[in-house]
């Protein structure tokens, strides 16, 4: 199978933070507290769209930053949650993480929706802090940082359109003067012929994806190293151009051309003459050529649709792309006999478990370095610039076991403990 793949970043919106706050009333000289919550972040959210075809859009955008929630406000408000982010892809994409190479997705249904980056919780106000001991808490959250991640994409690709004519009439030249992308194809075991493959897009962004197909059949003819697999592949195109060269050239005949080949579809028996056919008259920048167009309609059936082009020139591509994408469009699919069953109804979807802590290393200079998910994330989460957030952060650091840990490694008094981009003191 050919399979398209893009790289790209999610990040869901961070938490908004927490206020400290208290209440202003009058004739009291200090009122309780009243900070509100964060709202929550948004969720980067994938959701299948059937009319898509390719992972072409990713091509202009790699980076999804959702947006974070809203901060707290005094007087007891909560920020606002933010709106999920949702992105659409096509049926058949299969999202995974790039670092643990853990499928996070497989998209198959119309609709079908998946968080691919959770947004995160909205950092608690002072109001929450609240408590007996501590009837006016000078301590708020930050927003908990939503969960960022680099992801693949991968999307079997069928081609939609197939590319038929002789050699030489130009189904290379117009495969890449529309393509706007070729597909990073991930392994082929099947041939020994390189498929040629064009991501194809319409200037009203659609898209579809288009093969030359007749070296392949020849291949196939032939039989060299062509799987039943990869013909299938080739069946299942939907829409089938025929490019014939109007020039004449060779002193052969556009016509004779025609029903050779088409006559020759047929033989290899791979049902792809019941599909819509586009003719498509290539060459038309060269002497003569008018004149064979000319002679060439009056033989052919009426009802075939032509499309007189300059693949060099680029003359008439415009609206050839767009007779292909609406075939492409209003053709059914061709479902195969034996089909494979596709409609296994995986969602699958986890997010990697919090790791249980920390980690501790050890730097050249002596220095000790803290690292772990959750440490980190609890460091994103204090506000250092004040006093109670900053002595919670070191009780929760206590509560894990770090500065048991440290100590066992040999810390003392005045070393510096390094976090994310940050120095610290260890005080025993
Ligand atoms: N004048 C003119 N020449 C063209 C046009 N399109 C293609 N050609 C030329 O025709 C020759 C054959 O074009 P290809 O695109 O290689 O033809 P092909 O159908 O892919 O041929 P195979 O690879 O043998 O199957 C090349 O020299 C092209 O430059 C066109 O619109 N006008």
């Amino acid at each position: 199978m050919f399979v398209d793949q893009v790289k790209i970043y999610v990040k869901g919106g961070d938490g908004g933070n927490g206020m400290v706050a208290f209440r202003r009333e009058k004739y009291v000289p200090k009122g309780g507290p009243a900070g509100g919550d964060g709202g929550n972040g948004a969720d980067v959210i994938f959701e299948v769209e059937e009319g898509l075809r390719t992972l072409m859009d990713f091509r202009y955008q790699r980076h999804f930053k959702a947006t974070r929630g809203e901060h707290g406000m005094s007087k007891g408000q909560h920020g606002r949650n933010s709106q999920p982010m949702v992105i659409k892809v096509p049926p058949g994409t299969v999202v995974t993480d790039e670092q643990t190479k853990e499928v996070i997705a497989d998209l198959t249904e119309h609709g079908q929706q998946a968080v691919i980056a959770k947004g995160g919780r909205g950092g608690r106000g002072n109001t929450r802090f609240a408590s007996p001991a501590n009837p006016a808490p000078q301590i708020a959250e930050n927003g908990e940082p939503g969960q960022e991640r680099d992801i693949v994409l991968e999307l079997k690709l069928l081609a939609d359109v197939g590319l038929v004519g002789f050699p030489s009439v130009g189904k290379s030249t117009l495969l890449s003067v529309v393509s706007a992308a070729r597909p990073k194809i991930a392994e082929y075991h099947f041939t020994t012929i390189v498929p040629n493959l064009g991501m194809v897009e319409t200037e009203d962004n659609r898209s579809f994806v288009m093969a030359d197909l007749p070296g392949l059949i020849e291949g196939a003819h032939q039989g060299v190293g062509l799987g039943h697999q990869f013909l299938r592949h080739i069946e299942r195109t939907r829409v089938i151009v025929h490019v014939i060269d109007m020039s004449g050239m060779e002193g052969r005949d556009p016509f004779e051309d025609y029903q050779t080949i088409n006559a020759e579809l047929k033989e290899y028996n791979l049902r792809l003459t019941e599909r819509p056919q586009i003719v498509v008259a290539n060459k038309m920048d060269m002497p003569g050529a008018e004149e064979n167009l000319k002679a060439f309609k009056e033989k052919i059936e009426d009802d075939v649709e032509i499309f007189a082009i300059s693949a060099v020139t680029r003359k008439g591509l415009r609206d050839l792309l767009f007779a292909i994408v609406n075939k492409v469009e209003t053709t059914p699919d061709f479902p195969m006999e034996e089909e494979e069953d596709l409609s296994t109804h995986r969602v699958l979807y986890k997010f990697e478990k919090e790791d249980a802590g920390f980690d501790i290393t050890r730097e050249s200079d002596g220095k000790f370095v803290l690292s772990g998910d959750k440490i980190e994330k609890l460091f994103k989460m204090t506000d250092f610039s004040r006093d109670e957030s900053v002595r919670r952060f070191s009780r929760q650091l206590r509560g894990m076991g770090v500065d048991e840990e440290l100590r066992k490694r040999g810390a003392e008094d005045g070393d510096i403990i390094k976090l994310m981009e940050y120095e610290f003191e260890f005080i025993d």
